[in-house]
């Protein structure tokens, strides 16, 4: 299937291209050029969704018992797909969401390695033989899949975040089910028209579009779906866990961040400036692992803020599409509002302005904000405590490690953190006291490895992990099993 502009974009059951029940459409606007329509996304009923959910039911029963190296092979013809179709993929990623097209082309090369990686996983041993106290028994463990899975995804990482969670969720033998956010649902489109024409059986993946409220929820509270992974607000993530207890589905979140970076007074100043820049402003910020507060030692704080400042002066910012933008715009009109909210409000309380604060010259037309920098940031500040998921970083100055440390985890979030030192001893400190699921050492605080596991600590995410072979831990059951003979 080939989409070109503004076209609409059906459902996928049980393999084939299905309109919704309701007729009722939304349109996918470009950020950076907000009269152009990208496609038009149905807004489906929980009609819509049942036939999904019933037929991936059906279809997972075959799935299940085809050899998980048979199933790899699905994934690999997938990746290969994805890879010959890297660049329009990653042309309407930045079109839809904004991102600029160099990351949008790195991202969708990303989900081909995803894919691969849970290909090879098909062929990874998926169970232990514990010794038994009966001498002429033999006890292992096994491992099954849950069954259908929904899968609720953000519009940040139109292609890598759904891949994340539907190439595990298939290889240990679901099915899924994906509604993707509304602003990223044509680059969803084109992922899956990849599994589409790489035969992956009728009903084994499914999209549904349409509003969260609806959709998502209909996912929530669905019989037929036996587990939920979710990645996006803190309000819609609790909903979920709420929605699955009550009817005893399996659950994955993965939330917001308020990542810190610590620049010790010994820290190699280009190097922290750097990683700043591109973890706190890369994807406009909007990432969850996305650095959003700077805290540095007095000793170079000085000198730290008056380069931060000159290399964000000399930030682009304009169409993702055009050759040089380094910065795109915020995904959508919504977005924007929320950025610029938070900026009025860190005035408001009393930080500093050194850089940005509205939109950037030239570029009204679109959901552009300039890349924003404060000082003097206090904790008690709600650009402090608050996930922006957007280019505003947030300086705080402190005299000493401990300090610095006390600052980086005074925050309900935990999911990723930096720190710039060439002191040995205080990496360690940080390694050990840094409440983040992800703790990097002289390196920016955005940058997942596919192969290692991904998550939060406090209210960061439901405190599983996923990527890596950490998925298998929520994709599957354990069975234990007893044979005597
Ligand atoms: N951790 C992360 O990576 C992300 C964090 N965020 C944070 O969330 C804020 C808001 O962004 P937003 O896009 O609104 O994030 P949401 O959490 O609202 O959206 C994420 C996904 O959940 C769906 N959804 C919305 N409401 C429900 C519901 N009641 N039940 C089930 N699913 C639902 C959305 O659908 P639909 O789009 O159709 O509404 C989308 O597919 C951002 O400013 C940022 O702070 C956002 C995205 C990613
Ligand atoms: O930093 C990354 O690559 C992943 C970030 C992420 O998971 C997110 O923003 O949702």
């Amino acid at each position: 299937m080939s989409f070109t502009a503004g076209e609409t974009i059906l459902n996928y059951i049980q393999g084939e291209w299905t309109a919704s029940s309701t007729g009722e459409l939304d349109p996918s606007i470009n950020p950076a050029q907000p009269t152009q329509v990208v496609g038009w996304v149905q807004r489906s009923s929980l009609q819509d969704l049942d036939a999904a959910v019933t037929s991936a039911k059906a279809a997972q029963r075959a799935w299940r018992k085809l050899s998980a190296p048979a199933r790899g092979e699905y994934l690999y013809k997938v990746a290969d797909l994805l890879e010959q179709r890297l660049d329009d993929i990653a042309e309407t990623m930045t079109r839809e969401m904004g991102k600029t097209f160099p990351e949008a082309k790195g991202e969708t090369a990303r989900g081909a390695a995803i894919l691969r990686y849970y290909a090879g996983e098909g062929m990874r041993k998926v169970g232990d033989v514990i010794p038994s106290t009966d001498s002429e028994a033999l006890m292992f463990t096994t491992r099954v899949p849950l069954g259908v899975v929904g899968v609720i995804t953000p519009w940040n990482f139109p292609v890598a975040i759904p891949i994340w969670k539907m190439a595990p969720a298939l290889i240990y033998g679901n099915a899924v089910v994906l509604k993707p956010a509304g602003e990223a649902a044509v680059t969803a489109a084109k992922v899956i028209a990849c599994f589409h024409d790489a035969k992956i059986p009728a009903g084994v993946v499914s999209m549904v579009t349409g509003q969260g409220s609806v959709i998502g929820q209909g996912i929530i509270d669905h019989p037929g779906i036996n587990g939920i992974t979710f990645t996006g607000s803190n309000t819609v993530g609790k909903t979920i866990a709420k929605g699955a207890i009550a009817r005893g589905a399996k659950y994955q979140l993965e939330m917001g961040g308020k990542n810190p970076v610590i620049v010790a007074d010994d820290a190699d100043l280009e190097q922290a400036v750097e990683a700043t820049i591109s973890g706190g402003l890369r994807s406009t910020g909007q990432k969850c692992t996305a650095t959003s507060r700077v805290v540095v030692q007095s000793g170079i704080y000085d000198a730290f803020k008056q380069r931060l400042l000159e290399r964000v002066q000399m930030l682009k910012v304009g169409d993702g599409m055009e050759a040089g933008t380094w910065m795109g715009p915020c995904a959508s009109e919504n977005q924007l509002q929320t950025v610029l909210s938070y900026i009025s409000r860190g005035l408001e309380e009393g930080a500093s302005l050194l850089h940005g604060g509205g939109k950037p010259a030239g570029l009204e037309n679109g959901f552009y904000v300039e890349p924003t920098l404060f000082d003097n940031v206090r904790p008690h500040m709600t650009i402090a405590k608050e996930e922006i998921f957007g280019p505003v970083l947030a300086l705080m100055k402190v005299d000493t490690l401990e300090e610095a440390l006390a600052l980086a985890n005074d925050s309900e979030f935990g999911l990723s953190a930096s720190i710039f030192t060439k002191n040995i001893g205080s990496m360690l400190a940080f390694v050990n006291e840094m409440e983040a699921g992800l703790v990097r050492i002289n390196a920016e605080s955005a940058g997942v490895e596919l192969q290692a596991p991904f998550g939060g600590m406090k209210q960061s995410s439901s405190h599983s992990r996923e990527q890596g072979q950490a998925a298998i831990e929520f994709f599957t059951s354990i069975k234990t099993v007893f044979i005597k003979s």
